[in-house]
């Protein structure tokens, strides 16, 4: 995340860190949302290579042990059956990772609320991106999960000539563009939005400018989940409509 703040520990509670195994550590490399007590939601891009991946719940720090993380191994990888790797403008990029085991809930770990199927937000509606991403293009990883304010850009003005043009598909959600934006890092996690005075997971963090992550008039984009939501009632809802 450029510019914003560290936020509050644990006040994102469905923010995860996605890490993957290299000799004996494990690495930041994504983030994602936890929708269910085994499922959670996160970019394609970020799990399109075959690794040993481990999702951390509850987590702030991710440097260091604060005593409040789950550390949950991925039984399975589910990517968007159309997604493609080569062209993340094509959108699909979503995937589901089933855990080994169930989340305890608690304070520092809850479930991201999902929007209802189509659900379009307007212009300028509020929202945070949150994650443990680069601070600066080029620089390093946030040790401590930040937030930044960026309000949703409408497809009308996203798609629109000096800004990302057709790159951006009505599958996707702006927002930013300004100084403030996702970077390297914070890849597959949430976009927060105000809604009706609740916070919903309105977007999966997909891409910035390769010319710089905060680039003027290229806000960030996200995956808009609400495309991918087959039913609005919980009870037909099978997560997301793979
Ligand atoms: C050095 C970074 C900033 C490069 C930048 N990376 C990204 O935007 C990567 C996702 C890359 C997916 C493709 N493997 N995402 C992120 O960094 C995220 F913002 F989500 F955290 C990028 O490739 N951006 C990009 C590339 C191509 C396009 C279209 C013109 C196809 C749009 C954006």
């Amino acid at each position: 995340v450029v510019g914003g703040e560290v936020a509050r520990p644990n006040s994102w509670p469905w923010q995860i860190s996605l890490q993957y195994k290299s000799g004996s550590s494990f690495y930041h490399t994504c983030g994602g949302t936890l929708i269910r007590r085994g499922w959670v939601m996160t970019a394609a891009h970020c799990v399109d290579r075959s690794r040993t991946w481990r999702v951390v719940l509850g987590d702030h720090n991710i440097n260091s042990h604060e005593g409040r993380e789950q550390y949950m191994s991925v039984s399975r990888v589910y990517l968007h059956p159309n997604w493609n790797s080569n062209n993340v403008a094509g959108g699909w990029d979503i995937a589901l990772l089933r855990l080994s085991s169930d989340a305890t809930l608690n304070n520092y770990v809850q479930l991201g609320a999902l929007p209802p199927s189509g659900q379009v937000l307007p212009h300028n509606n509020p929202c945070y991106i949150s994650g443990w991403g680069r601070t600066q293009t080029g620089g390093q990883l946030s040790a401590q999960l930040k937030q930044a304010y960026l309000p949703v850009v409408d497809h009308k003005t996203c798609s629109s000539y000096g800004w990302w043009g057709s790159t951006v598909k009505n599958s996707m959600v702006c927002a930013g563009g300004g100084s403030e934006s996702g970077c390297q890092g914070d890849s597959g996690g949430p976009l927060n939005c105000s809604v009706g005075g609740k916070w919903v997971v309105h977007g999966v963090t997909s891409f910035v400018s390769s010319s710089g992550c905060n680039a003027y008039r290229k806000p960030t984009v996200f995956t808009r989940v609400s495309a991918y939501i087959i039913f609005t009632s919980w009870r037909l809802s099978p997560l997301i409509g793979f």
